[in-house]
């Protein structure tokens, strides 16, 4: 798996994760949205990089002009709740794309420390040897990330996979990178040391899920 930070370059992406990390801004859930939305433009526009392009030419109303335009077949897939901003965001670029959309959360059996992630409702178009775009602000313990994969294989083996996340811990970049093959790329805006016993991401931003659409009861 190739790992793109794209926060080790400048630029006024750190702005957007000094937003949604800060306690005194987080709070305002339409401007963390946006904030995330933003974000998503932005590993949206670094992940079109790597896409295949053609030349093409198109008609201005004065003449002819080559431009080379990408031609993959997205799927976008977003991992509910959390996903649902990040995925507006792609979508606000890779206007064609086709969608889907897959459940998961943490179940926590006995403790707050244990969990399983419970996968539930899916709903995917074909994936044969299309571009797959996997996106989830969060990557912790990177067990969503997986689960939502395995869940997917049944739609069939995309060309290639380009996982899309917003803040992600080393622990968790470890384990998604054993379960991906080697052409799989990672587009990640922060990476964080490490998890506190919950599985959350420290310094991380909080529950991302919580700060977009507000507080839920856990199951
Ligand atoms: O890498 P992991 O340890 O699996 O954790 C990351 C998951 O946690 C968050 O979802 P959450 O379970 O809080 O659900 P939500 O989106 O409904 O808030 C986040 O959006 C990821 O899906
Ligand atoms: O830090 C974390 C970990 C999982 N989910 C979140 O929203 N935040
Ligand atoms: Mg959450």
């Amino acid at each position: 798996m190739t790992i793109h930070n794209i926060s080790k370059e400048n630029s006024i992406l750190n702005t957007f994760i000094s937003e949604i990390r800060n306690v005194n801004i987080q709070n305002d859930s339409m401007r963390f949205r946006r904030n995330i939305e933003r974000i998503g433009e932005i590993l949206g526009y670094e992940m079109s990089k790597s896409l295949n392009y053609t030349s093409s030419t198109i008609k201005t109303p004065l003449g002819k002009c080559d431009i080379s335009l990408s031609n993959n077949d997205i799927v976008l897939c977003s991992i509910l709740r959390a996903g649902v901003p990040l995925h507006n965001g792609l979508l606000n670029y890779f206007d064609t794309a086709e969608n889907a959309f897959i459940s998961a959360y943490r179940h926590h059996k006995h403790d707050p420390e244990s969990f399983e992630i419970i996968v539930e409702y899916l709903a995917c178009p074909n994936l044969e040897n299309k571009t797959l775009i996997l996106a989830d602000p969060m990557l912790a313990t990177g067990q969503s990330m997986v689960a939502t994969f395995e869940a997917l294989k049944p739609f069939g083996t995309p060309k290639e996979v380009h996982l899309i996340s917003v803040i992600g811990a080393q622990e968790g970049i470890d384990f998604v990178k054993s379960h991906f093959d080697n052409k799989t790329h990672l587009w990640i805006a922060a990476i964080d040391d490490k998890l506190n016993d919950k599985g959350y991401i420290i310094p991380g931003l909080g529950d991302a899920g919580d700060l977009a659409f507000g507080k839920k009861l856990q199951q």
